[in-house]
């Protein structure tokens, strides 16, 4: 939707997706409404398979536990409208239990990720500060201890599974659910909330560039995410089995969770990837839309396990969080016959994606267009200014999507957010003439070589499509002539020979003299990546300091 008539210089070149349906919060007084009419209507059909154990959850079953543990929690927990929920866990069966549980209360939820040391841990439960906390066991030893050390906030701890070895600290889940047995849920008081104000959740950055922000989304935020995939029942023929393995403690895969369950998909769900788990259950449970990162896509373009398995039933690829090459994309269209591969670009500061490709519109390599209800400009790194088509530059968003702000760093907030509510990404990069956008990389990312901002992410991409490399990441290694130098590093595929000429040979045949790896090649093991698949390049950068250490 863009103007045809010319309008002022800034504002021509202001982009907007297709405007917000009416009434995105349906008039619900609150996102606990919202969620319980949803579930409601989408009855007694399967909302969750366990794709390990098979364990089922039936739309209606969500509902009524998520009542019953709303109603344990306020009359035995003293859980109120504004208290903060804590979830240390795996994808399971009981997470959207409790996050229902929450929501219904008007309380926030805090999704932490479960693989964080113990300092992570602190550093994350301080900056939510959550009452009650929900645990799984793979992560109860670290979190227990951590919640015995901020008591002046932790009021409770509630334990997933059935065995407790934490004694009188720790109440098992399923007792707890079990001291409300039943109860109607139709009379369970879902109380208004201010939407636009209420925070709804509070989620960890990745912490790729630094240490990881509390980013607070409003309910009025989660409820207009939900758009993403409303039309995706609709428009596709195949029946919609959602394969759910990104991690529901990350903006991506907790507000796909909340989608699928607002849209009545179905959704396999997995505790993490497991090479042979995640074919597996794509080829048991039929799934036709995966959610996944670039290193999946990856995968699924390079790993000879894929042969094995039958992956026929999968229609769609939902890939985002990091940059894709379209070679990545092409090889594992070529190779899985895949018949949609869908990026889109988003933040845990923008809810879900801000731009998103769909069936009708998906050059290779680009991320889509703008998501209903947001509004985008590109504007000049030096002057501000916003840009025209296939000009790059910063990308700065507004809309209903955007985040209400980082929870207890209103500085940082001031730095994203300006006076004009325009969050500005330290993204990198431009839309064509038919609005579809092209992320180029992170500003910080960029290599400064000889007065060239070499994107890395480019360079990644090319040495993607070497059958004998399996990973790679490119960071600048400083140089006093040139700034910085790009140099790559290398994980080889099993049992190939490959030589650091070989590779910087590679490149150079495939790059202008800008981007070549004046820096040179480091074979290693592996790239260091985190959760939600954002190469660690601070980690690589680290290990320059270190000549010829392994990682
Ligand atoms: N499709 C995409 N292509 C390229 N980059 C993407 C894409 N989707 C997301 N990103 C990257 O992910 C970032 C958002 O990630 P997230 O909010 O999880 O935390 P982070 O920015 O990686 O970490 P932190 O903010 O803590 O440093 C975006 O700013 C962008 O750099
Ligand atoms: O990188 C991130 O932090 C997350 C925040 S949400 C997000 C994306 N959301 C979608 C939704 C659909 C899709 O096809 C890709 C993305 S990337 N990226
Ligand atoms: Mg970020």
């Amino acid at each position: 939707m863009n103007p045809t008539h010319p309008l002022p210089t800034d504002e021509k070149f202001i982009i907007s997706g297709p405007p917000e349906p009416a009434n995105i919060t349906e008039s619900c007084s609150s996102l606990g409404m919202f969620l319980y009419k949803r579930l409601l209507r989408n009855g007694d059909t399967t909302a969750l398979i366990d794709g390990v154990y098979s364990t089922e959850l039936q739309y209606l079953e969500l509902l009524e536990k998520a009542i019953r543990l709303a109603e344990s929690l306020r009359r035995h927990a003293n859980l109120q409208a504004g208290d903060v929920v804590g979830i240390v866990s795996e994808n399971r069966l009981e997470f959207p239990v409790a996050l229902y549980a929450a929501f219904f209360l008007g309380a926030a939820v805090a999704p932490i990720n479960l693989t964080y040391t113990e300092r992570e841990l602190n550093h994350a439960l301080n900056l939510s500060k959550p009452k009650v906390l929900f645990v799984s066991p793979y992560s109860a030893e670290r979190v227990v201890k951590v919640a015995g050390e901020n008591r002046n906030f932790i009021e409770r701890v509630f334990l997933f599974g059935d065995e407790n070895a934490f004694g009188s600290n720790v109440t098992l889940y399923e007792q707890f659910l079990a001291t409300t047995s039943t109860i109607n849920p139709h009379t369970f008081p879902i109380l208004p909330t201010n939407v636009d104000e209420h925070v709804a959740l509070i989620l960890c950055s990745s912490g790729t560039t630094g240490l990881p922000k509390g980013v607070q989304l409003t309910q009025r935020n989660v409820m207009a995410s939900v758009s993403l995939l409303s039309e995706l029942e609709a428009s596709f023929e195949v029946p919609v089995v959602v394969l759910g393995v990104i991690p529901w403690f990350h903006a991506f895969g907790c507000l796909t969770l909340i989608n699928v369950l607002s849209n009545k998909l179905k959704l396999v769900s997995l505790p993490k990837f497991e090479e042979g788990l995640f074919l597996s259950c794509i080829e048991n449970y039929r799934c036709s839309f995966v959610f996944v990162v670039p290193p999946l896509m990856v995968f699924l373009a390079k790993h000879p396990l894929v042969d094995s398995y039958d992956l026929s039933c999968v229609n769609t690829l939902l890939c985002g969080a990091a940059p894709l090459s379209r070679e990545t994309e092409e090889l594992v269209k070529r190779r899985i016959g895949v018949k949609h591969v869908l990026q889109g670009y988003g933040m845990s500061e923008t809810t879900l994606a801000t731009l998103v490709q769909t069936a009708e519109c998906n050059k290779p390599g680009s991320v889509g267009k703008l998501q209903v209800g947001t509004r985008a400009k590109v504007i000049d790194l030096e002057t501000g200014k916003p840009l025209g088509p296939n000009r790059p530059g910063e990308l700065c968003f507004q809309g209903t999507q955007i985040m209400k702000g980082y929870i207890g760093n209103d500085k940082a907030t001031r730095e994203t957010i300006d006076q004009n509510g325009w969050l500005h990404t330290g993204d990198i990069g431009y839309y064509d003439e038919d609005y579809e956008f092209f992320i180029i990389d992170r500003l910080k990312e960029l290599i400064k070589y000889k007065g060239y901002q070499v994107p890395p992410a480019e360079i990644e991409s090319i040495l993607l499509t070497n059958v004998k490399i399996k990973d790679a990441g490119v960071v600048g290694l400083p140089d006093e002539l040139a700034g910085e130098l790009p140099l790559a590093f290398v994980v080889k595929q099993p049992n190939v020979t490959l030589t650091e000429e070989e590779v910087r040979q590679y490149v150079a045949e495939r790059t202008s003299p800008a981007k070549r790896l004046h820096g040179g090649v480091r074979f290693v093991e592996e790239i260091p990546k985190n959760v939600s698949g954002k190469i660690l390049r601070r980690e690589l950068r680290a290990l320059l300091k270190k000549p010829h250490a392994k990682l």
